[in-house]
């Protein structure tokens, strides 16, 4: 029985392989994306994150395995598929001397879409407001989303966003969070690599970690960091609470002392935050929690280089 194309996942890799030279850019790996999910993919520097994007967005060619896109194979590339997928990505092609709408206009015509699409998705990235600004005068958090309407402006269902909040200011990247969130709320699939790994952690359903050509994790980033297994460590000012009475909590596997401050390990951490709060009250209690972050250090054995 044949299966209809919208009844297909977004995305299906099957034992991909794609070799530069002696290099194994991508090697040997396979995963799903499901319809409407916000699919992460992070990884070192050369762990082969964008090979294996280009690979899907059907600009290179595996040497081996099977790439399907929205039901369809990316390559040879296909008339079929290309309006159906949006691409931002780090070298986003502008005509810097235009003005944002002007450029959004052209960006339609290529498409063939209505021109009036172009203020629909200014609006939609919130910059209405600069529609006569010049490209090249826009800032970088603007040009990023300039480019993300550009990758909008046909509509498509399958969206790829390669590192969007890059050089963006903290306030920018969070506006950009609530685009990227509102976006996934209208039923985008959204396949995103970044360098931000609490970004992953905040806005991803799944978080692939690549290194070195090949999936070396994943899951949802609440799995990954549970599968780590680290206590929660609960801080108090020590002369708040003593030693001894930190060790007699129940649910405390561990107390140690440093610089004035007593860390209790636990695994039941409510319970413990509890106990804590009745003893030396709330204040100045701090918890410690794994993150993404620590799983991408463990698994990658690097520290996450901006
Ligand atoms: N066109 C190419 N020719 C030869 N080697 C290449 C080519 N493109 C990438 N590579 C090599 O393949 C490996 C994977 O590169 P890729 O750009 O896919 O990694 P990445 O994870 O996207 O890295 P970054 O985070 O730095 O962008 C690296 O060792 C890189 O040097």
């Amino acid at each position: 029985m044949s299966t209809r194309q919208s009844d297909r996942p977004a995305v299906v890799a099957r034992g991909v392989h794609k070799a530069y030279g002696d290099v194994r850019a991508v090697d040997g790996v396979s995963f799903t994306v499901d319809r409407g999910e916000f699919f992460g993919v992070i990884g070192p520097n050369g762990a082969g994150k964008t090979t294996l994007i280009e690979i899907l967005e059907g600009l290179r060619r595996a040497d081996t395995g099977e790439v399907e896109v929205l039901g369809l194979s990316p390559w040879p590339r296909n008339p079929a598929l290309l309006p159906r997928l949006g691409l931002q990505t780090q070298n986003s092609a502008f005509f810097t001397r235009l003005t944002a709408i002007e450029h959004l206009r052209t960006v339609t015509a290529l498409y063939g879409v209505d021109r009036r699409r172009a203020d629909d998705v200014l609006a939609l990235v919130g910059l209405t407001g600069k529609a006569s600004t010049r490209v090249d005068r826009l800032s970088g958090g603007q040009r990023q989303r300039l480019a993300i309407a550009a990758a909008l402006t046909h509509d498509p269902e399958l969206l790829f966003f390669d590192e969007p909040t890059a050089a963006v200011d903290p306030q920018a990247r969070r506006s950009l969070w609530d685009l990227l969130r509102r976006l996934k709320a209208t039923g985008k699939t959204i396949i995103y690599t970044t360098h931000h790994i609490d970004e992953a952690e905040a806005l991803c359903d799944r978080v692939a970690i690549v290194d070195q050509g090949r999936l070396v994790a994943l899951d949802t980033p609440r799995a990954l960091v549970n599968g780590l297994n680290r206590p929660t460590v609960v801080r108090v000012p020590a002369d708040r609470l003593s030693t001894e009475d930190a060790r007699g909590i129940e649910g405390v596997d561990a107390v140690t002392l440093e610089a004035a401050v007593l860390s209790l390990s636990t695994q039941v951490p409510g319970r413990v935050l509890a106990a804590v709060s009745d003893l030396a009250g709330p204040h100045e209690v701090r918890t410690h929690t794994a993150s993404l972050e620590d799983v991408y250090l463990s698994l990658t054995g690097r520290e996450y280089q901006p």
